[in-house]
């Protein structure tokens, strides 16, 4: 059951991705393939530029393949789409093919109806507005700046992923990310569908929301102890007065 919640008092707001601001299915169906299709040429063709090579080495590491060729990291990373693993070179690389996809006009990001007003709302009502996902930080700016209703870019004040701040079930990187920001944690509002994510926030000392959309992969499971919406327009928040 879910009711309107209200946060009176905040400054910050971090918005997980998929699944909070967007749906699951889209990136799978959509974005998962663009970068399945494209991994080969990737590693083939740009394995010397220093992101490739850095992402090419950390999926040697992480699969314990130190001599795996680009053929063989295509097929690791293939496999980690199929079980949709959160690995960090797997979104470096998938980062760079759809950014550039975004930039061309391949690819236009999803947002649920009610996201994008909310965050037009909560800027203009002076809220500072963060993103943190596992998709890369350069995954993150081309979706946000290639919406069906053009570019975000500028409602947004930062991106964090799992490099920059750390692993999302981790209090530590809610910490790393409230330290970057300079805002207090108490004054920090975070949303995301995954209860392992809300409870790292909450061991931080961030305020929580657990947004249960129906249709979603952890609809199911729920949110735990956390409060829930099951969209954006459930919640009023309100900036700290100065
Ligand atoms: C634009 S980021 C693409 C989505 C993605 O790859 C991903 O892993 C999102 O995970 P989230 O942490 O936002 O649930
Ligand atoms: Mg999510």
């Amino acid at each position: 059951m879910t009711a309107a919640l209200t946060f009176d008092g905040l400054d910050s707001v971090v918005l997980d991705i998929e699944g909070t601001t967007s749906a699951t299915g889209f990136v799978v169906d959509v974005l998962y393939p663009y970068s399945r299709e494209r991994f080969g040429a990737l590693l083939a063709e740009r394995g010397a530029e220093p992101a490739v090579r850095r992402a090419a080495d950390q999926v040697r590491e992480a699969a314990g393949e130190p001599a795996a060729d680009a053929a063989r990291i295509e097929r690791i990373l293939g496999g980690w789409l199929d079980e949709d693993r959160k690995a960090t070179p797997l979104k470096t690389l998938q980062g760079i093919i759809w950014s550039e996809g975004f930039a061309r006009g391949d690819l236009v990001s999803h947002f649920y109806p009610d996201t994008i007003p909310a965050l037009r709302r909560w800027h203009a009502a002076g809220l500072r507005l963060h993103v943190y996902s596992s998709g890369s930080v350069a995954a993150q700016r081309a979706w946000f700046g290639h919406t069906p209703e053009g570019d975000l870019l500028p409602l947004v004040e930062g991106f964090y992923d799992t490099e920059n701040a750390g692993p999302k079930q981790s209090p530590e990187s809610y910490a790393a990310i409230t330290a970057a920001i300079g805002a207090e944690p108490a004054r920090t509002l975070f949303l995301s569908d995954r209860p392992g994510e809300l409870d790292a926030a909450r061991a931080a000392g961030w305020r929580t929301v657990g947004v249960r959309r129906p249709g979603e992969p952890y609809f199911e499971q729920g949110v735990g102890d956390h409060p829930e919406a099951a969209c954006l327009d459930e919640l009023t928040l309100t900036r700290r007065t100065p």
